[in-house]
């Protein structure tokens, strides 16, 4: 409610305009009713002809469009407001997703993102749409209207003024209730989009299991909570219309009969105060019914920003780059890792003070059982995590203090299964060195470097073939080839490269490994290794257990001073590839 509150004090200028336009409504009213009773006693009661009373009715056409049009501004007025604070709410989601797209993405969740971006946003709208314009409307037209009860009798004014706040206690009343189930609705949505993007993305998996009827059924089960949880809402919906209903109706009724015994058994009240009040009253309860409808909506609208606040609340450390340039001088820069931590969050894998240093044109092999934090290392390394504490060193100094395009620059990470983009072959590779123009002769060099060639050959339309999503479909070991034809390109000075675990065919298995051979000319590899042949190969290994750094050195060192690394080797020895 408070952030809501906060928005529209920020558009105070809207604020204004509604308040005006309230005004403008609520002296329109009175105006009107004046007006349709003095006619109604010239006509019936002095018995004057339609002609006497053309100029009231044509001030009536004159004041019922004066109201519609500025009803129609204030509902205006009310939709711009809400825009407004969709966008702002929008914009800061987006801003939080994309301040740290890398942590973002690993969190995973897109399904639940997406849905607060769009769905849960759009819930916002019914507050400054609906509610808030209502009550700067209900709260100034309804004391203008009891005001001139007042003057003109001011028992159904008391009466007015004690039936009137049944309204405001009952919305609050159940509105309390209608909150609670709005953010249990909201849930339910977030967490159906969720299930539905993750049935969706692992469709394959799932038939391969024979899990494709089982899931359909948890996402008829997800979709069915969401319908209850909706029916919920509109069951206090509709309980909260008849209650407001019966409320006004009972306020009309008490002042009906006031009125009535006042002007026909005690006749102290003249004609013309007893109609206008009773043209009056059903003016005010309405406007006081419609504030308790918009409430209703309304709630719904602070449960989305509460979601939306605690999205925005549960933020990530972000990476600040520096603008330090990277020397220039040909060559890889000096890696040290010092006393370097992290966590995925409390009770979450960690890894625990690593320090190691490698020096340029090394080769280093990350090892360790499955679950060890081999990859999350490699992630520090390459700058796409923040550590909890310590820090990667390049060339001595902090590896945030550089700019992030100049280190990207000198880096390529080769992970276990490289993302091919919708696009060409040609698109795929050339987005290693964005913005350059890249000659035919160097594409060719790539492809052939990458055990491409062949491949290309075959295609009608070579490089130019889409791949990805709305294209062809790429095996496992060409998209490996595609990410070493990126690596030729870019030739990059810092190689970070996830071998994979999976068996490659001997062909790709060969290409990887020559290439690699000759990117490290140029290069500092740093690998995390699942191959006896790049482990053996390494000038230092780096040997990790549930995260924390258990041996380093040389091959032959480690099997000296380290049993479990011994252990390992030798529980892989017919796993892995020599
Ligand atoms: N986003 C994440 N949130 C929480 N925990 C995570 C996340 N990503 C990975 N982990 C956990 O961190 C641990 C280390 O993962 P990591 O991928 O670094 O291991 P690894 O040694 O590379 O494993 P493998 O050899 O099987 O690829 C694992 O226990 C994993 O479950």
């Amino acid at each position: 409610m408070k952030q809501l509150k906060d928005i529209a004090k920020k558009h105070k200028k809207d604020t204004y305009s509604l308040s005006f336009t309230a005004f403008v409504i609520g002296a329109m009213t009175v105006t009107q009713a004046l007006l349709i009773v003095s006619i109604v006693m010239l006509i019936f009661l002095e018995e004057k002809s339609f002609s006497a009373v053309t100029s009231q009715l044509a001030t009536l056409l004159v004041v019922f469009s004066l109201r519609g049009g500025f009803s129609y501004i204030h509902g205006k007025i009310g939709i711009g407001m809400a825009s407004k604070a969709k966008n702002h709410f929008r914009k800061s989601l987006i801003t939080q997703y994309t301040n740290n797209p890398i942590q973002t993405s690993i969190k995973g969740q897109s399904g639940k993102r997406v849905t607060l971006v769009t769905d849960v946003v759009d819930e916002i709208d019914p507050y400054f749409s609906k509610y808030y314009p209502q009550r700067i409307l209900s709260s100034i037209v309804s004391l203008m209207l009891l005001a001139a009860v007042f003057w003109q009798n001011w028992v159904s004014g008391v009466i007015m003024l004690v039936t009137a706040p049944l309204i405001p206690i009952f919305m609050i009343i159940i509105g309390k209730k209608t909150e609670k189930k709005a953010i249990q609705q909201l849930e339910k949505l977030t967490s159906l989009a969720g299930k539905f993007l993750d049935s969706l993305q692992g469709l394959i998996t799932l038939k391969l299991f024979g899990k494709g009827r089982e899931e359909a059924a948890a996402i008829k089960k997800s979709s069915m909570e969401y319908r209850t949880a909706t029916m919920d809402v509109l069951k206090f919906a509709f309980l909260s219309s008849l209650v407001l209903e019966l409320i006004s109706m009972l306020g009309i009724a008490l002042i009906s009969l006031e009125v009535g015994l006042r002007l026909v058994v005690y006749q102290n009240i003249s004609f013309f105060a007893a109609f206008f009040v009773l043209a009056i009253a059903p003016e005010f309860y309405k406007t006081l019914k419609d504030v308790g409808s918009a409430f209703h909506a309304g709630k719904g609208s602070i449960a989305a920003a509460q979601k939306i606040v605690d999205e925005l609340e549960e933020s990530d450390q972000i990476i600040q780059w520096g603008n330090e340039q990277l020397s220039q001088a040909a060559g890889p820069p000096s890696i040290r890792l010092n006393n370097l931590s992290f966590t995925y969050g409390e009770d979450h894998f960690s890894l625990e003070g690593i320090d190691a240093a490698f020096d340029p044109y090394s080769q280093i092999a990350i090892v360790g059982p499955s679950g060890s934090g081999k990859t999350s290392l490699l992630h520090l390394i390459a700058g796409m995590y923040l550590p909890s504490t310590g820090e990667v060193l390049i060339n001595n100094q902090s590896l945030f203090n550089y700019d992030e395009g100049e280190w990207f620059d000198k880096l390529i990470y080769i992970s276990q299964d490289p993302y091919i983009f919708s696009g060409t072959i040609k698109d795929n590779i050339l987005i290693a060195c964005p913005g350059k123009n890249i000659s035919q002769e160097v594409l060719t060099y790539v492809l052939e470097k990458a055990g491409l060639t062949e491949l290309i050959g075959q295609l009608e339309d070579g490089t130019n073939t889409l791949i990805g999503e709305g294209g062809r479909g790429l095996s496992g070991g060409e998209r490996q080839r595609i990410a070493l034809a990126r690596a030729f390109l870019k030739r990059p000075s810092i190689i970070l490269f996830d071998e994979p675990t999976v068996g490659l065919d001997l062909y790709t298995e060969s290409i990887l490994q020559e290439s690699i051979k000759e990117l490290a000319q140029n290069a500092t590899i740093i690998t995390v290794a699942h191959r006896l042949h790049t482990i053996k190969q390494a000038d230092c290994i780096l040997y990790l257990e549930k995260g924390t750094l258990i041996g380093k050195g040389t091959h032959q060192e480690l099997i000296e001073n380290t049993k479990d690394y011994l252990t390992m080797l030798e529980e892989q020895q017919g796993g892995i590839a020599g």
